[in-house]
């Protein structure tokens, strides 16, 4: 039965709901075999209890001899012992939201190679990046839902399914698709200042939680994308009594973490009960799908898309829910990381301030996405939130005949993952001060003469076929919202604000959690009127 068991735990991964199953099948089976021995007939279940104990201590034993022995197939590559015996030990420390500080340190002290799970290993190096483009997804992603499907982000469970419904989706971000998203943006834009001062006005302190309020503003304006206008959620109005919008965070967060170890994912997908949050969402969503599907959209929306592709009601829900959260989140995480730099970094923000004013002399005017695009500190500001705000975790798997890589050989079935937070601050790829918040490293005379920016390190948007589909959008978006907010606010961090600890308190688990407020002093700028723009 050992020989089984092992047989089966060594050739591929198993399902751990069902792993749970066989197990207690296993030990009926040996209750009954020793309820019809006379010999053990009168105590037969502290019998097969003893009997299964030292069979699956046997098991555990055996194998963590194995994932420490010279014989694993990844014995050569260094990391910390217990990483090695069990994947439970990257879980557990993924779910300290920290998890690239620690592969930082790791790679600091093994090399560009680190094992941190029995078959995952970590590869801070550049080399890495071509991988990306012809792995898979590793069975983190395998779908963590009930019923069957074939949507983004989850692994596909058909070749070239994937890629097809990537195509559907791609209409949306072509320039015809993302012309058509823009006035919403200056719109939903232009409600965010309202709000913002609104939310001021209301609170005891006078001061406005921005990274609440750019949540409810990218929540907002995704639904608007998915839904082409047609949607009842209206966060920045009437705020989030659901918690819709950390929903779907804690579920990537989950994926994250948990799925480190993805049979702990199976287990928890096999109960009977589905987190009421969850529920609530889902069943907003919904019914927000068939209102849209019953009305005529103000212009193309992604349900457009995928309508038009015919995809059946059920796919549609589930790729909404995927565009909610994949759409949202990012975007306001990552324009609320861009502000707290630019406050804890004055001299940036006065700087933007002047290439804003210069570029848009009346700051209640349109905001061109082209004319944005073309300011490259604000572009600077942005990407440098992203290299500093990015540190994902996206395992791949390794494809049959292995792969060599930097002169090493990695056998098929390993879990790599680039070490992005390591690329993005080594002073290899970012120089001088790679830490630090410098938007100006990425203007074309950059830092200096020895300034080093290397942009195909960048993994903001990962790379290769399941690549962030959004990212041109997301350009847009949060080039739209800094603008806007810079031109509109004079903007101020109360004195008590803690600057360094506001940056410690960032946990990342592919989503990024801010343990603190971002409270901010908002004053509309002189001369600035929206009323005569807000509708
Ligand atoms: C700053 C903003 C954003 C960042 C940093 C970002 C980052 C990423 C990353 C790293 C992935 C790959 C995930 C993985 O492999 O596990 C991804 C995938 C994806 N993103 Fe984004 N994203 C952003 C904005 C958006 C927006 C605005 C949308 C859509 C409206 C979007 C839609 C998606 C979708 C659908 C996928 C799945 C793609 C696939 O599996 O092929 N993202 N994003």
């Amino acid at each position: 039965m050992l020989q089984a068991s092992w047989a089966i735990v060594h050739q591929r991964p198993v399902r751990g709901d069902w792993a749970v199953l066989l197990l207690l099948a296993g030990f009926a089976v040996q209750y009954c075999l020793a309820l019809s021995s006379e010999e053990l007939r009168h105590h037969a279940l502290s019998a097969s209890i003893v009997l299964y104990r030292t069979y699956l201590l046997s098991l555990c034993g055996t194998t963590a001899l194995y994932r420490l022995s010279p014989w694993h197939p990844l014995a050569s590559y260094p990391g910390p012992w217990q990483a090695r015996v069990t994947s439970l030990w990257l879980t557990c420390r993924s779910l300290r939201g920290q998890r690239y500080l620690l592969l930082d340190n790791l790679h600091r002290r093994y090399g560009p190679f680190v094992r941190i799970g029995p078959n995952i290993l970590s590869i801070n190096s550049a080399s890495a990046i071509p991988l990306y483009v012809g792995m898979e997804k590793s069975e983190t992603y395998r779908r963590h839902m009930r019923s069957p499907g074939f949507e983004l982000f989850f692994k596909p469970a058909v070749t070239g399914q994937h890629r097809e419904r990537k195509r559907i989706w791609a209409g949306l971000f072509t320039a015809n698709g993302l012309s058509q998203l823009m006035p919403n943006l200056e719109r939903r834009t232009l409600e965010l200042m309202q709000c913002m001062e609104r939310r001021q006005s209301q609170s005891e302190r006078g001061l406005v939680d921005v990274k609440e309020v750019f949540s409810h503003w990218a929540f907002d304006y995704t639904t608007d994308v998915i839904f082409g206008g047609c949607n009842q959620f209206e966060l920045m109005k009437k705020g989030d009594p659901c918690g819709l919008a950390v929903t779907g965070k804690i579920a990537f967060a989950a994926i994250d973490t948990l799925g480190t170890s993805p049979w702990i994912m199976e287990l928890l997908w096999s109960l009977p009960v589905t987190p009421k949050r969850a529920d609530t969402m889902l069943s907003l969503i919904g019914e927000t799908v068939q209102k849209r599907l019953r009305l005529r959209p103000e212009f193309d929306d992604l349900v457009s898309y995928l309508l038009h592709a015919s995809v059946d009601d059920e796919d549609i829900e589930r790729d909404v829910y995927i565009a909610i959260v994949g759409g949202s989140d990012n975007i306001a995480v990552m324009t609320t990381l861009a502000l707290y730099f630019l406050l804890a970094h004055p001299d940036y923000y006065q700087r933007l301030r002047e290439e804003l004013d210069a570029a848009f002399p009346d700051p209640t005017g349109s905001l061109p996405a082209n004319d944005l695009a073309a300011l490259s500190l604000l572009n600077g500001v942005i990407n440098e939130a992203l290299r500093l705000g990015t540190p994902f975790f996206l395992p791949r798997i390794v494809p049959k005949g292995g792969a060599l890589l930097d002169n090493r050989f990695i056998p098929e079935d390993t879990i790599v993952a680039l070490a992005a937070y390591s690329q993005q601050l080594s002073a290899d790829n970012f120089f001088p001060e790679p830490a630090e918040f410098h938007p100006a490293r990425w203007l074309p005379d950059g830092l200096g003469p020895h300034t080093k920016t290397d942009k195909t390190v960048l993994a903001s948007f990962t790379f290769g076929p399941y690549a962030c589909i959004g990212k041109p959008l997301a350009y847009r978006e949060m080039r739209h919202a800094l603008a806007r907010t810079v031109l509109t606010f004079d903007m101020s961090l109360p004195p008590e604000f803690d600057v360094p600890a506001f940056r410690a308190g960032i946990l990342n688990m592919h989503t990024t959690f801010f343990t603190h407020k971002l409270l901010v002093k908002v004053a509309r700028r002189p001369g600035v009127k929206l009323e005569s723009v807000y509708c």
